[in-house]
């Protein structure tokens, strides 16, 4: 019996124990425990930990009070989106949309219900930003507008869906558009080549975008076999310019927001030749949109201007007529 070991003495946590041949059994378990803390921690401290361990509860996933608990409220899915037209002032609206405190707005377009629908909603919610209870959640894309599917595509999502189009007038719109395009491809032809199928005759060509997405009614009549019009607020993209207060003042009606946003809000910019903010969100300086909005358009001869008006005249007019608003294109 004398040749039997003795009982370990206990140790104390020393690694010099852990690496004992006789302890090993044993140790070996507190050893694969520690590891896992170990990397656990390391995980966390890098920044990657967003999900809690199974097991480990809700008191390591609760983030601590202090700059973390900045991610309070949740993402939803937009209750109201801009949903066109481009080169309509859409920058310009959510922008100025941006400084009301129940306002949470993607910055970027998102393009979900064109390009991206296969990605599915919770990648579209994922990519909003956190609201509170009361908040509305936005986005904009302006190609919304002229897709086929994406009325369809936001009635599935909800039907109660508010839907904002700033429209402006179509001639100037497609030449903004036309512009946009050529500062990208300077080799592009001029504006005319591209517009006219046949300019003598007078014949449009349609199959171009500029000129195709100034047909509002006919991008209007897809939207109506979802939504009623009740569900739309058409914003005037003059007025957004000319008047951004009275316009702002609409839609913050429509989004049953407090008016919060008025003409103490703006300044007019001698130099961009726009009304700019005075404060925007998150800053104290005034703040004018980027050198891509509100560029010079080049110079295009009247003529080509009187051919396209003639072409637009009859589509306003039922724009007009469906919306119950005259915007004064003429
Ligand atoms: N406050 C203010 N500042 C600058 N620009 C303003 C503003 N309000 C409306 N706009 C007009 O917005 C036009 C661009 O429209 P969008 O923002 O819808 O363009 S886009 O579709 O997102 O590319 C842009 O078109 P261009 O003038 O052709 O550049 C402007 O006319």
């Amino acid at each position: 019996m004398s040749s039997m070991p003795a009982a370990p003495a206990p140790c104390p946590m020393g690694c010099s124990s852990l690496w004992s041949p006789r302890a090993l059994p044993v140790n070996l378990g507190l050893l694969l425990t520690m590891l896992v803390l170990f990397t656990y921690c390391f995980y966390c401290l890098s920044g990657s930990c967003c999900q809690p361990l199974p097991g480990l509860g809700a008191a390591v996933a609760d983030p601590p009070p202090g700059p973390r608990s900045a991610a309070v409220g949740s993402k939803r899915l937009p209750q109201a989106i801009i949903v066109g037209v481009k080169k309509g002032g859409t920058r310009a609206l959510l922008e100025f949309l941006r400084i009301h405190p129940d306002v949470r707005a993607l910055g970027t377009e998102p393009h979900f219900f064109d390009r991206c629908y296969e990605r599915g909603l919770d990648w579209y919610r994922n990519l909003m930003p956190r609201t509170l209870d009361g908040q509305i959640t936005m986005e904009k894309t302006p190609s919304y507008f002229v897709t086929k599917e994406a009325p369809k595509r936001i009635y599935n999502m909800s039907r109660d869906t508010k839907l904002i189009v700033v429209v402006r007038n179509p001639v100037t719109r497609a030449i903004s558009d036309y512009t946009q395009t050529l500062s990208k491809t300077p080799t592009l032809p001029n504006f005319q080549a591209l517009a006219f199928k046949n300019i003598s005759r007078g014949l449009v060509d349609t199959s171009w975008s500029a000129i195709r997405i100034g047909i509002y009614a006919k991008h209007l009549n897809n939207w109506l076999q979802y939504f009623p019009l009740s569900k739309f607020l058409f914003v005037s993209g003059e007025r957004l310019v000319s008047d951004p207060a009275g316009e702002m003042g609409r839609v913050q009606d429509f989004l049953g927001l407090k008016r919060v946003i008025t003409d103490k809000h703006f300044y007019f910019n001698e130099t961009k030749g726009f009304p700019c903010l005075k404060k925007p969100e998150g800053s104290s300086k005034p703040r004018c949109l980027g050198k891509s909005k509100g560029r010079p358009h080049p110079k295009i001869e009247k003529q080509v201007i009187q051919h396209l008006e003639e072409f637009y005249r009859p589509f306003n007019m039922k724009f007009y007529q469906m919306t119950g608003k005259d915007f004064g294109w003429e």
